[in-house]
């Protein structure tokens, strides 16, 4: 077997938000990059699952086919990878590195199995959970986001309850936010990440 290993790089600590489907991480982390726009980068992961209308390859993800996709994973080129939903998904050490690079906070949007890969590795990262307020709302969500056939939303909401009992497991998670109201969540979210932000700033305008 290949090393999937990736070494902890000297710089900001990254970030990995992981959730249920449908429970809110990409309109947070989106809202994050605007506002600080040289301070994160997001860690573009590979994934088998078709482009959403409005999604662009290398921005979202990187869309790849199985064959493409494992033959990544065999010649050790990525970090962690996941089936998740019929799909699979999988963080590159390319994906993580181009971040690092530019001394930017790197965000991992990624499931729970990543999360258990992740912290078999160095990368040391602040582990965020972001949590729906109940069952019923993600439901709702996720049906009226549109994007998914009944089977994925039905496979999601099942994943989506096993992701919350991994949520309980002690340690799993530094910081945990239900995102219930938008710009509550956001603090929250933006709270968690002030020392690092701080360092960021600091480090790119001393340089
Ligand atoms: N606090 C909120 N209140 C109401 N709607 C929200 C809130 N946060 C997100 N949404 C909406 O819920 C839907 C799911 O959000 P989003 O796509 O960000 O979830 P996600 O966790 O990134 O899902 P996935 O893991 O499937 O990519 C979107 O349509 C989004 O606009
Ligand atoms: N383990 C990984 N999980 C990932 C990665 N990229 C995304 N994801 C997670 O997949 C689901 C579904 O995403 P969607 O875009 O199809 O809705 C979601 O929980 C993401 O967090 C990855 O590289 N590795």
């Amino acid at each position: 077997m290949r090393d999937s290993t990736i070494k902890a790089m000297a710089g900001p600590r990254p970030v990995v938000l992981s959730g249920p489907s449908g429970a809110g991480k990409s309109t947070l982390l989106k809202k994050l990059m605007k506002e600080y726009d040289s301070v994160f980068g997001f860690s573009v992961s590979h994934t088998t699952r078709n482009p959403r209308p409005g999604e662009e390859n290398g921005r979202d993800y990187h869309y790849v086919t199985r064959e493409v996709m494992q033959a990544g994973i065999d010649n050790g080129d990525f970090i962690e990878n996941a089936e998740f939903s019929g799909n699979m998904y999988g963080t590159s050490k390319a994906a993580v590195q181009d971040v690092q690079a530019k001394n930017l906070i790197c965000i991992l949007d990624i499931d729970m199995q990543g999360v258990r890969n992740i912290k078999r590795t160095d990368l040391n990262p602040i582990y965020i959970s972001i949590q729906p307020p109940s069952m019923e709302v993600l439901e709702k969500r996720l049906r009226d986001r549109k994007t998914e056939s009944e089977e994925s939303l039905q496979r999601r909401l099942h994943a989506a309850k096993v992701e919350m009992e991994f949520s309980k497991e002690p340690g799993a998670f530094d910081v945990i936010i239900v995102n219930d109201v938008l710009e509550d969540s956001y603090g929250q979210l933006r709270n968690a990440l002030l020392e690092e932000i701080h360092k960021v700033k600091k480090i790119n305008t001393s340089s």
